[in-house]
């Protein structure tokens, strides 16, 4: 809790000057307040006394204190919605950079459903709380205290039973917080799970079309919402016993206050115009005290927000400032040394690669053969630095552990199964691959490569909008992306997870002849799923459950090894399917 208090504070000191004029604001506000039952105790005075020159006065100051009270309003929320938006914009910016500087650890073990929500839902709530729900919290009990030294000035009996009202509903607001603060926290949760299910519903919408699972995806997004009711059903009671509560007890301070009131002003004690300012100022008292409680309701509900987004921020990030991309293609010699590398994805969990040494030769074509989970794309993601693991990876006999991010990256050009695509153009997603990469560069890339189609056939040609993720393109269209954007980084090292099942004939045999084209021009590593790709390689790695079960050329490993004679026959039986 002390981090989080330092972190708010930390965006007060950045926006020192405006919470000062927030605070003349507010000083301003009580002053009007205090103003209004002094307007109507005199006004109704003088009237009463029937004084015209002093009602007259009276009457002009009561214009000039709407005009200011107009101003006020104004100003308050002006800079109350500045602030709110101030500490949204900085901390969403803030938390989002850092999200891309936490390492892939963290990704595989959250949803991204539940980080969207970090990033739109609780941002949100932590400006309110800057901007809004801190500033009411000092208001309330400030106005209350000015208005009940004015009540004590009135009449100090009437203002001393009426004070204690204070207490009293502090008290309940304490009571009821720490529940609604669980309960918030709780309901949160719950919301960003369902928004996580939400966003895989929408990416898996063809799956759930044709498996005719609607219903009972519909049933497990009713239980998720079923669980939110739940929670806001809870929080709705402690809200309604909470503000109940609260009225009740002002209610009975304004009856007190009448009944007491009426009988001063029987005895002679105060004026008519006296007990008006009385209720008036009593408002003061009584709903700063009363809703109090509910904006500290809203303060605790803010406060686990804050716990949230600032658990994220206190994640340990793999960068602290994001690598910019280096030119790739300077590098000459390139070779790879993977000595007794182990892995596992969760600390104590099953080693998914088991002491791994393998060394791959400047310009040599290896290929990754194995069945599926037995760890072909983990050696990649190694080889990436996206994962720690213990043994150790050398390129040009340099540890790739003592390399900075962006310098190990320069070695490679990455060819996923999955292809990633950005909303925009079909050449803006190739031009990730080289930033510099001018449009006639790529597209004589695209006719080298034969990937003319992505010119050709596509509606506006390259300038022709992918759709979120590319769903507005063909399966092979996104693959001659990815496979184009790589082959634009133009890097040393290829790695190449053979993702060419989307890819028609033609396309195939063209990737086939690019991937020729590289042996003898850059280091390649591809994970092979094609008996004419494994054919081709210079060397050839078995893998079977994460250990090395053979190494040798595709002739050495027929001759001796009956396990990749099987999976041999394997891939022929699929590249003739
Ligand atoms: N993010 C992850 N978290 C936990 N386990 C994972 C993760 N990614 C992969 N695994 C596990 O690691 C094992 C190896 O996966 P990997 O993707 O390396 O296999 P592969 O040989 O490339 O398989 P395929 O041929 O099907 O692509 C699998 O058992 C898989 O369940």
């Amino acid at each position: 809790m002390k981090g989080i208090y330092s972190e708010l504070f930390a965006y007060v000191k950045k926006k020192k000057f405006t919470y000062v004029l927030l605070m003349v604001c507010l000083f301003t506000g009580i002053l009007l307040d205090l103003a209004l039952p002094w307007f109507m105790m005199n006004i109704t005075d003088s009237a009463l006394g029937g004084n015209t020159k002093e009602f007259r006065f009276i009457l002009i100051i009561g214009i000039l204190i709407l005009l200011f009270t107009f101003a006020q309003n104004y100003f308050d929320v002006l800079i109350k919605n500045y602030i709110a938006s101030f500490v949204r914009n900085n901390l969403r910016l803030r938390l989002f950079d850092h999200y891309l500087k936490l390492p892939m650890q963290f990704f595989s073990k959250t949803k991204s459903g539940e980080n969207s929500s970090r990033i739109i839902n609780d941002v949100n709530v932590v400006g309110d709380l800057m901007g809004n729900t801190l500033v009411s919290l000092i208001q309330g009990p400030l106005v209350a205290i000015a208005a009940f030294i004015f009540l004590i000035n009135i009449q100090w009996q009437l203002a001393l039973i009426c004070g204690l009202i204070g207490p009293l509903i502090i008290l309940i607001g304490k009571i009821f917080g720490v529940s609604m603060r669980r309960i918030s926290g709780e309901l949160q949760e719950q919301v960003s799970q369902s928004q996580s299910y939400i966003q895989e519903t929408m990416n898996n919408m063809p799956f759930i079309r044709t498996y005719l699972i609607g219903n009972l995806v519909a049933e497990k997004f009713g239980g998720l919402t079923k669980k939110i009711f739940n929670y806001d059903l809870k929080k709705g009671k402690i809200q309604a016993a909470l503000q109940g509560s609260s009225q009740a007890v002002g209610f009975l301070t304004f009856l007190i206050a009448f009944g007491l009131g009426a009988y001063f002003i029987l005895i002679g004690e105060i004026t008519i115009g006296a007990l008006l300012a009385f209720i008036q100022l009593l408002n003061h008292v009584v709903w700063p005290f009363s809703g109090l409680a509910q904006v500290w309701g809203t303060t605790q509900e803010s406060l686990s927000a804050c716990e949230r987004i600032f658990r994220v921020l206190k994640e340990k990030r793999q960068f602290t400032s994001l690598p910019e991309a280096l030119t790739a293609s300077s590098l000459e010699s390139n070779h790879i040394s993977v000595d007794k590398v182990s892995f596992s994805y969760d600390e104590g969990s099953k080693k998914i690669l088991n002491d791994i040494s393998l060394k791959v030769k400047e310009n040599q074509f290896v290929a990754i053969v194995g069945h599926n989970g037995s760890g072909k794309s983990t050696i990649f993601k190694l080889l990436l630095g996206f994962f720690p693991y213990t043994g150790m990876i050398k390129i040009n006999n340099k540890n790739t552990n003592e390399m900075t991010y962006a310098e190990l990256m320069q070695y490679f050009s990455f060819v996923s199964q999955d292809q990633y695509l950005f909303s925009g153009t079909v050449l803006e997603n190739i031009r990730y691959g080289n930033l510099q990469a001018k449009e006639s560069d790529i597209k004589t890339l695209l006719k080298n490569l034969k990937f003319d189609d992505l010119m050709n056939h596509l509606p506006n040609g390259l300038a022709t909008e992918v759709g979120e993720g590319g769903s507005g393109l063909s399966g092979g269209q996104r693959q001659k992306i990815s496979i184009a954007r790589a082959i634009l980084r133009n890097a040393p090292i290829f790695l190449f997870d053979e993702a060419t099942s989307a890819l028609d004939y033609q396309s195939e045999e063209q990737i086939q002849e690019v991937l020729l084209n590289f042996k003898n021009e850059r280091t390649t590593l591809v994970i092979a799923h094609k008996a004419s790709t494994i054919k081709q390689a210079d060397y050839i790695i078995v893998l079977d459950k994460g250990e090395i079960r053979a190494k040798g050329s595709h002739n050495e490993l027929m001759n001796k090894d009956a396990y990749y004679r099987d999976l041999y026959k394997e891939y022929v039986v699929g590249d003739a399917g």
